[in-house]
């Protein structure tokens, strides 16, 4: 396992205290890259609700809540439209959690800025621990579950989701949005399967690409650049998760269901130059946008 820090490190300092020194040099560029962000099309999107999200959106644009392209307040009703389907993405995630009640642990691995951590808390009035690499996104995080007063049931922490100081077999659920492309999946699922009680649920949604369309395609070499991330197939994930006791109870291919919030957020004013790659990756069959829930066996 790839530790950064001892357990004793994290116990004794407080949550956005103590920066760990990057695993590798790999994870300090991400941690960089994350601490850098500050693209519009999540900010904005951020603001309508106060829910800041990392991960893209799922579901049909309601074209008559978004009204006449013409009008002076478009923009404003799409960038709206785009929040509430990235929140719906959410919320299909959390479907998939099992039951959980208030006195549950659930750990977010690579949450972000926090918004899946909030809403699990709003739906199951649960504890949520969160991880990622970026000292400025734990801020963030940890800043906005003190503004919604929440900050004693929802903690984000700067960690290596692959090496995490929680207590082995303890957590109901787990889950990766969007964050699993950015470690060896061997690594991960041995450290998710570490901290779920075994009957615990673990939830992704993730973009793979499709060892049906061969190799990985230019796009999702594009958005791997983009992102200075490394996608995995579907295959990978199969193949890992057996490893780690964790048995696939559903998987869901939500690639249509996401087609229609990236061609919305194309004729945006928010493009930031990605969108023709997942839609034309998306269509030629070469990338795929799942949600695997697992039990931990
Ligand atoms: C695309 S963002 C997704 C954020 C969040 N899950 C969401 O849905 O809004 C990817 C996240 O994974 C985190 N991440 C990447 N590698 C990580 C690692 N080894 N340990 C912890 N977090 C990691 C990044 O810091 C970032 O927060
Ligand atoms: C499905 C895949 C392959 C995701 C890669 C991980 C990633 C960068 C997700 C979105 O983050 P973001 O919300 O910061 O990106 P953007 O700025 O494009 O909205
Ligand atoms: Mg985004």
């Amino acid at each position: 396992m790839d530790r950064s820090v001892t357990d004793t490190e994290l116990t004794l300092a407080p949550a956005s205290a103590f920066v760990p020194a990057p695993a590798t040099p790999y994870q300090g560029d991400i941690a960089r890259y994350w601490d850098h962000e500050a693209r519009p099309v999540n900010l904005r999107l951020g603001d309508v609700d106060g829910l800041y999200h990392h991960h893209y959106g799922i579901g049909d644009v309601d074209h008559a809540a978004l009204g006449d392209p013409g009008d002076e307040a478009y923009e404003k009703r799409l960038i709206a439209e785009l929040h509430r389907l990235e929140s719906a993405q959410t919320d299909v995630l959390l479907d998939h959690l099992g039951p959980i009640g208030p006195g549950d642990t659930l750990v977010d691995a690579g949450c972000g800025r926090g918004g899946s951590m909030v809403m699990a808390h709003q739906r199951f009035g649960c504890t949520v621990e969160g991880v990622t690499l970026s000292a400025k996104q734990a801020e963030f995080a940890n800043r906005r579950a003190r503004e919604l007063d929440i900050d004693g049931s929802v903690r984000a922490r700067v960690c290596n989701m692959l090496g995490t100081p929680f207590e082995t077999g303890r957590a109901a659920a787990s889950w990766n949005n969007e964050s699993s492309m950015y470690v060896d999946l061997h690594d991960l699922f041995a450290e998710h399967s570490r901290v779920l009680a075994v009957g615990g649920r673990y939830v992704t949604i993730t973009g793979c690409w499709n060892p049906r369309y061969g190799q990985p395609s230019k796009w999702v070499s594009q958005i791997n650049a983009h992102f200075e991330c490394n996608i995995h197939s579907r295959r990978e994930y199969m193949r890992a998760m057996a490893d780690n006791r964790l048995v696939p109870q559903t998987v869901v291919d939500l690639t249509a269901a996401t087609l229609p919030y990236w061609e919305a957020r194309a004729t945006s004013s928010l493009v930031t130059g990605i969108e023709e790659a997942f839609i034309n990756s998306y269509k030629d069959g070469s990338f795929q946008y799942l949600l695997i829930a697992a039990d931990r066996v």
